[in-house]
Formats: C-alpha cells, structure tokens, sequence
C-alpha cells in the first residue's frame, strides 16, 4: 500500500478564511484533534506574522504529538536582504518546529509586478531561504506558489523555481494552486511533468525522487477536491488542506473529503481505518471551535450525507444499503438516516417506527393509516423530516400506543412593553392529569420562554422527580410563516429542537397563532421526554 501524506492546514491558511479565527488555546484544541486523527502534518500558523501564532508554537511545542509534526509557515526570505537578517525566517527557527514550509514565488508576474523583482533574484532568494532552514536541521517544504498559473504563463521559469529549491535541499516542493483556477486534466498533466523532471534530476528508489511531491488547492473553482485527486493519481504523495475546506474566498480543498476518498476508496495508506471513524467527529469539532454551523451536504461528514426521504431510496436501502449509497457511512463516524415527509412510502416509515423503538409487528401498527395521515398533515404545513418527536407521538396516536402524561385546560400568554424598558412576557397555564389540575405562572426573556418555564413548573407537580425534564434543553426555535400571502393571518410552523444527555429530538407544532404552534412543538417535546423517561423507568423495574 503506498503512502500518500495528510497535510493539515487549518490553522494557518483555514484561518485565511472569512470569519474564522480561533485562540491559541482553541487551536491547541484543534491541534490535539487533528494529531488523533492521525493526520502526517499540521501547519500551526505563520510566526512571523504575529504573536497569538508565536504563542502557539511556544504551547504546542510541549505537546508530545503521537502522529503529527509540527509545522511552521512563512515566506522566502525579503529581496535585498540578507537571510540570516530576515526576522520572518529567525522567527520560523525560533519556534522550534521540526518542519518548516517556506512560500516563495513562482509565477513571473508575481515577481515582476507584485514584487518589483527580477526572476534571478527571486531564485536566489528561494535558494537561501530554503538551504538556511535546512541547514538547521528542519524538514523543508517549498510551497510553490501560483504553480500552475506560472506554468501557463512561463513554464521555463516555474520549473526552474522548484528545482532551485529542490537543490538547495528542499525535502518536498508543494504546487499550490494559490488562485484556484485550475482544471483536473492540466493538474494531472503538470504534476507528472513534475515527479518525472524531479526523478531524473533527483533520482531516488523505484524509480522515484528524493524530493517529494505535494499539492495545495483552493476551491474557487468547485475543484479543490477533484485537483488533489488528479495530482495524487499523478504522483502526488503530499496533500495539503483544511477541515471543511475552510479557507480564504472559497475556502482550500476538504481534507474531510480527500481522506476518505483516499483511504476507502483508492487504498492509499494515509489514516488507519480505526482513525477514519473519526472523521465526523473532527469536522463537527472543528466548525463548532471556528463558531460556524456545519454544512448538512457536507460530502462524507455531513448530516443529511447519509439521508434518505424519497420512498424508493428506503423501500431500497432496506434491502441493501449499497443500492443508494457510495460507502457505508460508519467507515466516517457517520450514519444513515431515513427521513419522514409526503415523498415517504412505507418503508419509510416502517424503518423509521423501528428506529424510535415501536413495535411494527403488532395488528395495531397500521402502516398505510400513519403513512396518509402525515401526507395530509405536510399538506397542512407540517414537515416532519425535522421533526421525529412529533412523528413518533402520531405513530403512538395511531397505534393505540400513546398516553397523554398531561391535558392542557387553558394557557395565557401576555407580553407588556413599556416606553424605554425591555419586554416582559408573562404566561398562566392550567394544566390537568387524570382528576388533578394545577395552575402555574411563570416570567421568560419572551412568550415561548414564559411558557416553557410555567408547563415545566406544572410537570414537576404531578411528576416530583420532573422525570429528567431538568435535563432537558431547548436547542433551537424555528419559525416560518407557510404562506406569505395571508401576511400577518398567515399559518406559522414553528419547529423545536430539544436536547438531553443521550439524543436530540425535533419536534413541531402549525397553526395561524404563532403562540399555539409553539405550544404544539413544546408541549410534543415534554410528552416526547417524560415517555421516554417512563420507559426507562418501567423496563428497570421489569
Ligand atoms: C498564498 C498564501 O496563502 S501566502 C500566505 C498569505 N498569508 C498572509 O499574508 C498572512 C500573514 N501575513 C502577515 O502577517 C503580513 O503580511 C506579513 C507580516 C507577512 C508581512 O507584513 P508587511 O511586512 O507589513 O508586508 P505586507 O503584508 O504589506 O506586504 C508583503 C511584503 O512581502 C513581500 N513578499 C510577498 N511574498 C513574498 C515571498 N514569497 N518572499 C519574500 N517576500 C515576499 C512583498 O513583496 C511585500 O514586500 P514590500 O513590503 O517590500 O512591498
Ligand atoms: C501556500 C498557499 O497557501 C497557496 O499558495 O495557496
């Protein structure tokens, strides 16, 4: 099994990207991360750029890593300086990582116009940079960057930027595609040129080179993935990228994707199999330190990656998972979810009664009833894919199964503003179980909030130990008006995410009173709950 390399460079060029930044100490947490999921590099930061990067480097370095190297990241040494004068390059020693990437230019414009440069300087300046460093004992890459645009413009001279760094010691030249604008078939085609000028001007085993080959992409283009690929197939064994593909404008090829692409299903040796499980969890790590809501699509990691509404898909997947999907998704910490909507045939529900634990061998399961009542409820406004705990509560209805744990006999809601002063939100609720009521009034920072507080208050009255409802948090509270015609008289469905130790739960609630639709979806989520908590409680005593 060959080895192709897991460059990570989420805390350097990821952190290029708009709106994601992270402490040092958060990205000592998404280093300790990455290291366990078994990634060859992680690139930390740019020291000479500023100190939360120094930082890092100062804490990381007492980190005993167990798969990773350290890497830092700066540029070639200043034109018209001498490099042992160059604070960026003192500063990438000083940091003590053991690797080392030094950008430096390969496309003439870049030197020309950006720089006001010659050509023959900038290789002298590649030239220094990278035997300085490497006369310090460090693992150097040169990441050359704008390859493949220098490569259309003038070939002559980027091939000639690489081979001065590969000859001052330079132990990898990455391509970087800096600009994102290349396509697969030019990728796949330079980076062969390149292995094969490396192996004859660099011969090493097998026919190879001593200096090996990398690639780094970025997405301007939807290609990230795709040019990484090419440049593997062509003999990449360095690949660099971000979790999530974050990075600058459209963000650098998706390690989340290329791993899994490379592991599973081109059998590179890269991230063991037992690692790769991992992969989900990492992603969701990653986009919750970077503060930004994970991407449901996301290829491999997402959540709906693995998830089935159309009927056929299910009636299907039930018989074999592989008939509508690419890998199993556990491979990648994933799994498989089927979705309940009106494109669900039976299979859809049967699976999914299944998976919320009613029993669908019994006479009273009546598929085709519970299958035409949601199809006439999502015309109503109900959208169950987001929403089990409401589906599980009409299967029980259905069924026979379910037992109401509380009435609802009335409930107010009042909200007062005065002149200068913030809201205040009121609710009474009158709530019965069996021959008991109770009455209970509660405050909240709004009406649903208010609610909320005055039904849990009247729960625990007639369930003293409130059956974990302490545990249980409201997560989200989504609102959408159905039919924006109607303007204020509109129907709304309001939709709830709850939360508790084991699971996340939606539930939902449609009506043209705001109010009641949030009362439907919580007062779902309780019942969903306190059940739950019920049968716990009867199957330890059984
Ligand atoms: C493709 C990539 O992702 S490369 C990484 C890009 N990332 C970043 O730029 C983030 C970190 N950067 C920084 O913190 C700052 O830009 C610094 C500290 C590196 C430099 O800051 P300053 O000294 O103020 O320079 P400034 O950013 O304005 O301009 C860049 C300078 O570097 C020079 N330069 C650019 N690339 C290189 C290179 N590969 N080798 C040597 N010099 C370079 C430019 O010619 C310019 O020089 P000038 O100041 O003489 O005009
Ligand atoms: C080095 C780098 O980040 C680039 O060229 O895109």
């Amino acid at each position: 099994m060959e080895q192709v390399r897991i460059y990570d460079t989420t805390l350097r060029d990821g952190m290029q990207g708009d709106t994601i930044n992270f402490t040092v100490d958060e990205k000592i947490r998404v280093a300790r991360q990455l290291d366990d999921l078994g990634v060859h590099y992680i690139e930390g930061g740019w020291p000479g750029s500023n100190p939360r990067d120094v930082q890092f480097f100062e804490k990381a370095a007492k980190i005993d890593f167990k798969n990773a190297r350290l890497t830092a990241f700066g540029s070639t040494r200043r034109a018209g300086l001498a490099v042992e004068k160059d604070d960026n390059i003192r500063l990438l020693l000083e940091c003590g990582a053991p690797a080392v990437a030094l950008v430096g230019k390969t496309w003439d414009l870049h030197i020309t116009e950006v720089m006001s440069n010659t050509l023959e300087s900038n290789l002298e300046m590649i030239h220094d940079s990278v035997a300085y460093v490497k006369s310090h004992g460090r693992e150097v890459f040169f990441d050359a960057e704008h390859f493949f645009d220098g490569c259309t413009h003038n070939r002559e001279y980027t091939f000639k930027a690489i081979l001065t760094a590969a000859q001052a010691g330079a132990d990898a030249v990455i391509l970087c595609d800096t600009n994102g604008g290349a396509l697969p078939h030019d990728v796949e085609a330079i980076t062969a040129e390149v292995c094969t000028t490396l192996a004859d001007r660099f011969p090493g085993p097998d026919g190879g080179s001593t200096v090996q080959v990398g690639i780094h992409t970025h997405n301007d283009s939807n290609l990230a993935v795709a040019n990484s690929i090419a440049a593997i197939r062509a003999g990449a064994r360095i690949v660099q990228g971000t979790i999530n593909g974050y990075g600058e404008r459209c963000g650098n090829a998706d390690l989340t994707s290329i791993i899994p692409i490379l592991a599973a299903k081109m059998e590179y040796d890269c991230i063991t199999p037992e690692n790769l499980k991992k992969l989900r969890k990492v992603s969701r790590f990653v986009s919750e330190t970077a503060n930004m809501t994970p991407v449901n699509s996301r290829p491999f990691v997402g959540k709906s990656a693995f998830s089935h509404k159309g009927g056929l898909h299910v009636s299907a997947i039930m018989k074999n998972p592989r008939a509508y999907e690419h890998m199993d998704p556990e491979l990648v910490g994933n799994k498989r979810r089927v979705l309940i909507s009106d494109l669900s045939g039976r299979s859809n529900v049967t699976y999914k009664a299944r998976e919320l634990g009613i029993n669908t061998d019994t006479e009273h399961f009546d598929v085709d009833r519970i299958l035409s009542e949601v199809k006439m409820l999502e015309l109503e406004g109900f959208q169950f894919d987001a929403a089990d705990g409401s589906f599980k509560i009409v299967m029980e209805k259905i069924s026979g199964l379910y037992t109401p744990l509380f009435d609802l006999l009335s409930f107010r809601v009042t909200v007062e503003k005065e002149k200068d002063r913030p809201c205040t939100a009121h609710a009474t609720i009158r709530l019965g179980v069996g021959e008991l009521e109770t009455t209970t009034a509660a405050e909240g920072d709004g009406p649903v909030s208010a609610l909320d507080t005055a039904l849990r208050m009247a729960i625990a009255e007639f369930y003293p130990d409130s059956l974990g409802l302490d545990a249980m948090q409201l997560v989200d509270f989504k609102v959408r008006v159905l039919d924006g015609r109607d303007g204020t008289s509109a129907k709304v469905r309001v939709l709830i995410d709850s939360r508790d130790e084991d699971e996340v739960w939606g539930t939902i609630g449609v009506s043209e009173d705001i109010i009641e639709a949030s009362w439907e979806a919580l007062a779902d989520s309780c019942q969903y709950k306190l059940s739950k908590e019920l049968n716990k409680k009867k199957k330890k005593q059984d």
